[in-house]
């Protein structure tokens, strides 16, 4: 499963008791105090990691604690620290406090860490209470309780919208058609080869980013083609929509060609295919387009994606705007749902 939101909350060490205790020897009457400094509790850090691409080992678990110090001990022993726990989160990954909703830290650059709940500091023990008129107390002081707190953590997107579809289905023609960004359109494939990300602007001036996407074949999922580069891209977006040529190409059918994408993004990660989903069918001005897409429509009629007949050539792009408005606006109310 790709999971790119989680709340999770982290505890801290409690710090440990400081000790009361006196020295005691044959022979020695009245020994002083000696009783050892509680340990500090171990913390709960966070570490940008290379290595994860999703936060998924991190849900498995909702709750994480540092383990508590121990207590002082006579004799003047001292706790040892408790051990600090450090969880690997993506690089990307935005964290928040949850309670108050506001940015913890953009864990951006790999290796950069974050303590997200401190450990309480452990209580002294009874000798450090000791005064010129007090030699003998009996004063020792408790370890402070561990932070704990509830967090967001949440993969950032590059994008809103993603653009997935075979090489010259047309996803760089639709991304020049609805924004400013000029990616390179030609009739050969693997024309992108690198994410282009455009902006949409909408008569109220609310915005969405749209990523236009190197084209995406079989095998990707085993790394042919841009594979893996491509999928990795795909992942960071919101919603997905599927860019098919309606014309049909050297025989293949649109209806084939969408469930080869989703088979390969299944493939590369389980759960990736059933992100939010439109289906934009483009090159509606070729021959049998309209066949093609009663077709699809049948093919289809289980499902419940939104089919948006296209010709982005012409800049003919239908309800294509507001559709994407409105399924990229559902997943920005219920950021937390998964
Ligand atoms: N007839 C027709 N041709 C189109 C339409 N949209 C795009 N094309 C043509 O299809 C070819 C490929 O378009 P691109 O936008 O470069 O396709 P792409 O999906 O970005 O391709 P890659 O970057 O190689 O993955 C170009 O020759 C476009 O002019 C359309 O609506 N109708
Ligand atoms: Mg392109």
């Amino acid at each position: 499963m790709f999971v790119d939101k989680a709340t999770i909350t982290v505890k801290a060490g409690d710090g440990g008791n400081g000790c009361c205790s006196f020295h005691r020897e044959k022979f020695v009457p009245r020994g002083g105090p000696d009783g050892g400094d509680g340990g500090a509790g171990g913390n709960v850090i966070l570490e940008a990691t290379n290595s994860e691409q999703s936060l998924q080992a991190l849900v498995y678990n909702r709750h994480y604690q540092a383990q508590n110090g121990p207590g002082g001990k006579g004799s003047n022993l001292h706790g040892r620290k408790a051990p600090d726990i450090t969880l690997k989160v993506p690089v990307g990954t935005v964290v928040t406090d949850r309670s108050t909703g506001e940015v913890i830290a953009d864990m951006d650059e790999a290796g950069r860490q974050i303590v997200v709940a401190r450990g309480g500091r452990g209580g002294r023990g009874n000798p450090r209470f000791a005064t010129q008129t007090n030699r003998a107390p009996r004063e020792w002081e408790p370890g402070e309780p561990g932070e704990e707190r509830e967090i967001g953590l949440e993969l950032k997107t590059i994008a809103d919208v993603g653009l997935v579809g075979y090489p010259n289905a047309g996803k760089s023609t639709l991304l020049r058609a609805v924004s400013a960004a000029r990616p390179k359109v030609a009739p050969y494939p693997f024309t992108t080869l690198h994410p282009v990300v455009g902006v949409i602007e909408y008569p109220d001036y609310s915005r969405i980013t749209m990523a236009d996407i190197p084209g995406l074949i079989e095998g990707a999922h085993d790394n042919v083609g841009l594979g893996h580069a491509f999928l990795k891209h795909i992942e960071r977006t919101t919603v997905l929509a599927y860019v098919l040529d309606m014309g049909g190409v050297d025989g293949r059918t649109p209806w084939d060609d969408l469930a080869h994408l989703r088979e390969e993004l299944e493939l590369y990660m389980k759960g990736l295919s059933k992100r939010a989903t439109i289906i934009v069918a483009n090159k509606m001005d070729l021959p049998g387009a309209e066949e093609n897409l009663e077709l699809l429509r049948s093919e289809l009629s289980h499902e419940l994606f939104e089919i948006i007949p296209v010709c982005a050539a012409d800049g003919e792009l239908g309800s294509f705007k507001e559709t994407i408005r409105k399924a990229v606006e559902a997943r920005r109310k219920s950021p937390f749902d998964f």
